[in-house]
């Protein structure tokens, strides 16, 4: 066994209660031995040992009243992963689902990409088991104040940055930022994707899906194509999925469906995203009533759409909801390009079959960190008391994507694994951690 084969059997052994950390960790380390080969100084250093423990995990208590003044108790997370090139950064889920293995996992490629970002920024991941759906807004705040109130304890400017992921938008970072604020009486850039009266930035709740879409022109750059015409299947109806279809309909692409946990709607004639934004952002409905509303709209309860025929799919909801089967119809439909908008949300079969039919494929690591690299934009420009224009941050942001498109590709190239984006993300991403552990001492 080589060293990378060794610290993956060592964390299988250790963690096999921890399934999603385990194929992430697995995913990064499978293609770095290439790296390690020309640095065997790793191994003595304990390098890849120490990547994969997390420099800390805060588990707590999260007691709040209900609307009927009822005590519900969830459990609160953070993980702050690796603070080797700058403050812990990453953002804060808000769902049933949350537990240790699945924001280990998140806390892990938060790592990579930021690293890709060529800002400076570590890696972390949070949140809760909390569902947000179908709590009044004044549940919501009181969890939020809640969860803030011990957060406080582990987050500073210079320390540790949270922001959004799943299930915490706009409301939630609003409420926790009161609590912050009131807690340590001071008005600090210690949350990223504010409100835009109170220090967020323009374009960042845009950054995730305009990004994903920048990264994919690149990629259909390569290969001597265009996004203009091409059928597009995206999958979520959240943050990512609405901007990723608006971008990807303004550069001549059409979009035909977006889904949520109960199913996805199918539109013939591309999505229509000021209904989409009003059903999802304004009403906090379901994506059902999008087909309710409009002619000629099919939905498919409990489905995916990955058998919907495409020349490009954008899956942006959720880790492994693209699995073995739906990647065979994706190739049998004709598809090209597979671009993952949210984390991980492809299985390794899955992503291995497309690989090897033809499918040019980018990791979300990658072609999602347009959504935290607009995070760090946030954070200068709280630093330098300014705020830039939607266009000044766009175009900054599409810089970004464009220098990540380049470091994977060329890192794969450099590494004699040309074309394939995983790899060469996760090198690209792994070295310049690597370097900065590395003159950091063991610690
Ligand atoms: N918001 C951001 O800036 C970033 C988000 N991501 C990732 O993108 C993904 C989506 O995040 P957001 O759009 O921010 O969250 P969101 O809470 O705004 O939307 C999540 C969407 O996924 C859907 N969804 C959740 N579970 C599902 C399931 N099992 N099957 C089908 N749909 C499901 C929800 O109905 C919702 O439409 C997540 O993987 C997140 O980690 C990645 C980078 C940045
Ligand atoms: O903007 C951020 O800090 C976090 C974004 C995030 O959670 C992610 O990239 O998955």
């Amino acid at each position: 066994m080589n060293y990378s084969e060794r610290v993956i059997a060592d964390l299988e052994q250790r963690y096999s209660d921890q399934p999603e950390f385990i194929q992430a960790a697995k995913e990064v380390l499978t293609t770095l031995q290439p790296a390690l080969d020309r640095h065997p100084e790793y191994e003595k250093a304990g390098l890849l040992e120490r990547l994969v423990e997390p420099e800390r995990i805060v588990i707590f208590r999260v007691p709040w009243v209900d609307d009927s003044g009822k005590v519900q108790v969830n459990r609160g997370y953070r993980i702050q992963f690796n603070s080797a090139i700058g403050p812990y950064k990453g953002g804060l889920r808000l769902h049933p689902s949350v537990n240790l293995s699945i924001l280990k996992f998140l806390g892990f490629e938060q790592v990579f990409k930021n690293s890709l970002t060529t800002l400076p920024m570590g890696g972390a991941k949070g949140g809760s088991d909390f569902d947000p759906k179908g709590k009044s807004d004044s549940e919501v705040m009181r969890f939020c104040q809640s969860f803030m109130t011990e957060l406080v304890k582990h987050i500073g400017p210079d320390t540790d940055v949270p922001a959004g992921d799943i299930g915490t938008g706009g409301r939630e970072i609003g409420y926790m930022f009161g609590q912050y604020k009131r807690l340590t009486n001071s008005w600090q850039s210690v949350l990223t994707g504010k409100g835009l009266s109170y220090g967020g930035s323009l374009a960042r709740p845009e950054a995730t899906g305009y990004g994903a879409v920048y990264f994919l022109l690149d990629m259909l750059k390569e290969k001597g194509d265009s996004i203009d015409g091409k059928t597009i299947v995206v999958s979520g109806s959240g943050n990512v999925a609405q901007y990723a279809i608006q971008k990807a309909e303004q550069l001549g692409g059409k979009v035909v469906t977006c889904s949520d946990s109960n199913g996805y709607v199918y539109d013939p004639e591309g999505i229509d995203f000021d209904l989409l934004c009003q059903i999802k952002q304004v009403e906090r409905g379901r994506i059902k009533e999008y087909a309710e509303r409009k002619a000629g709209v099919t939905y498919h309860e409990g489905e995916r759409p990955w058998g919907e025929k495409c020349d490009i799919a954008m899956p942006c909801a959720t880790q492994n909801e693209l699995e073995l089967d739906d990647a065979k119809k994706l190739v049998a439909g004709g598809c090209k390009y597979v671009v993952e908008g949210a984390n991980m949300p492809t299985s390794t079969e899955a992503t291995e079959y497309v690989m090897a039919n033809g499918v040019y494929f980018a990791p979300g690591k990658a072609a999602n960190a347009g959504g935290v690299a607009t995070s760090g934009l946030e954070m200068s420009q709280n630093h330098e008391h300014l705020s830039w224009s939607f266009d000044e941050v766009d175009e900054k942001l599409h810089g970004i994507m464009d220098s990540i498109y380049a470091a994977a590709s060329g890192a794969a190239k450099e590494y004699g694994h040309e074309g394939d984006l995983v790899f060469g993300a996760n090198i690209a991403g792994f070295l310049k951690v690597a370097d900065a552990m590395m003159a950091q001492g063991i610690c």
